[in-house]
């Protein structure tokens, strides 16, 4: 399987070859040549499989260039019921993502019962593994530069820690992440862990990424690579839990399903779409956002508006406090048949701080096949939400899956199961959850008291140069 840039002025690299790199050197993002399709008798032996052999069987698809053994012995290493222990009922779950059922057809699946109690685990601790694993082969080092709205960073900083050969320099808005994000990142020691407190909001930070993944001589000079979804693993680890969810909300390979998708970056409606394109009987993927609505007005009218720094708001669900979304590019790769020019002329305006409307355009008539719909979500409407499912189900949300079933409830169809996905648990947000319940959210055993621990962080203004001298002072 060779991967092609959405900007289409890159050479055709395999996985292993984007794992470490990142960012496409044209500025695009990678995506497979070819979507590869699932047949229905595929389906049918994939729905017995546990969530370890079901990753194996469809990152298969995807990774051709590490031998099967050792994949199977990844995805084994990596989804064990072990390391996803944080789970609603108190105990691990040997289905990794298990479903909770609201009611009959509604159900949350639960992502973040990893060790950082958010979904980004489920992709990240494969990504640790991968790296710690073709690091080895090769005998190189990488040095990761990412950035974050409050889950990516701790995340990658939990999957990475210790790792032989890898270090994280972590980007964060300053003062913008809940006081329990802020703790399960600043708090850790490691050595090869360094958290940059950036003065601005996400968009600030992953543009500063990003212009270091451009500067081609600084990414190979340093040996910079990428965690967050600009980075194709990230996206193809994500699309198993569609398909674990898929079987457990139908009785067979007939049926459809609805997902909804708390979103920000568009990295895991991205991984949704790319399931659907598989072949996944997915009815719809609805999209939620919170008060940075930019990519439900996208959706509802066609136009992509990316905000300034300035215009986006600082809400009560952080990690979606995003208004440039970097997999969305991927997604209009699709829709523009993957006509790299028409992308590049697109983001040529995106790039310099514009806009794009498809109006008047056939890709417009074609963004009904994809199955998209959306809504937001607001301040109010999150602490109603938590109040109503606590109140009706006796089950604590998190704010970013408030944000899922609000918008999920607008978009119910009948007989159609809707699965919206819990991306996050609520005992990092305790601030919200006791404005809206009046009790605080139960920690998980060994995680309380994080936010007593002390707490290791550089705080810089958004200042590219000043970023790149603070790594390379640090890497030598
Ligand atoms: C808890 C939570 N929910 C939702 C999102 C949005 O996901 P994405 O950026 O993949 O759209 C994020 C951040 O990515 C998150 O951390
Ligand atoms: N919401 C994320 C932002 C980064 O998204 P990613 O999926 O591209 O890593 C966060 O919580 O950090």
């Amino acid at each position: 399987m060779r991967y092609l840039s959405t900007r289409g002025q890159a050479a055709e690299p395999s996985f292993c070859d984007i794992l470490l790199g990142g960012l496409a050197p044209d500025g695009g993002l990678y995506l497979p040549e070819e979507t590869p399709r699932v047949t229905r008798a595929e389906l049918d032996v994939w729905r017995q499989l546990s969530y370890a052999d079901l990753a194996f069987a469809i990152l298969s698809k995807f990774i051709t260039d590490i031998p099967a053994d050792d994949l199977k012995a990844i995805c084994h290493k990596t989804y064990t019921a072990d390391v996803y222990r944080y789970t609603r009922n108190g105990g691990a779950a040997a289905e990794i993502t298990p479903l909770t059922k609201l009611e009959e057809g509604f159900y949350l699946q639960e992502l973040s019962n990893g060790p950082t109690l958010a979904f980004k685990d489920m992709a990240m601790q494969l990504l640790g593994n991968l790296f710690e694993y073709v690091l080895a082969k090769r005998g190189e080092e990488i040095n990761i530069l990412g950035a974050t709205s409050g889950d990516t960073g701790s995340a990658a900083e939990y999957a990475m820690r210790g790792k032989k050969g890898v270090k994280v320099f972590m980007l964060s808005p300053h003062g913008k992440m809940s006081a329990f994000q802020r703790a399960q990142m600043y708090s850790l020691q490691d050595a090869n862990i360094f958290n940059i407190a950036v003065r601005g909001m996400f968009d600030d930070a992953q543009d500063i990424v990003k212009a270091v993944s451009n500067d081609a001589a600084f990414k190979a000079k340093y040996k910079i690579g990428a965690v967050n979804s600009i980075n194709w693993a990230r996206v193809a680890a994500q699309i198993v839990y569609y398909f674990k969810g898929y079987f457990a909300a139908t009785a067979n390979n007939d049926q459809q399903v609805a997902f909804c998708v708390p979103s920000g970056n568009f990295g895991n409606i991205c991984a949704g779409h790319i399931a659907r394109q598989m072949g996944l009987p997915i009815a719809k993927l609805v999209l939620a956002t919170n008060e940075n609505n930019v990519l439900d007005e996208f959706f509802r009218t066609g136009v992509y508006r990316p905000r300034k720094t300035a215009e986006t708001f600082v809400t009560s669900s952080p990690s979606m406090d995003i208004s440039k979304a970097s997999n969305f590019e991927r997604f209009v790769f699709d829709l523009v048949g993957r006509d790299a020019a028409v992308v590049r002329e697109l983001w040529a305006k995106v790039d310099a701080g514009g806009a794009f409307d498809l109006n008047g355009t056939p890709y417009m008539d074609k963004l009904a096949g994809f199955a998209f719909v959306s809504g937001a979500s607001s301040h109010a409407d999150r602490l109603a939400t938590i109040r109503d499912v606590w109140q009706k189900h006796g089950v604590m949300i998190d704010t970013h899956t408030a944000d899922g079933v609000k918008v999920a409830r607008e978009h119910r169809q009948a007989g159609v199961p809707m699965v919206v996905l819990e991306t996050a648990q609520p005992a990092k947000f305790a601030e919200t959850i006791e404005e809206a319940l009046g009790r605080a959210p139960v920690v998980p055993e060994g995680l309380q008291g994080l936010e007593k621990l002390p707490q290791r962080v550089e705080v810089m203004n958004a200042d590219l140069e000043a970023i790149k001298r603070y790594m390379v002072e640090n890497l030598a």
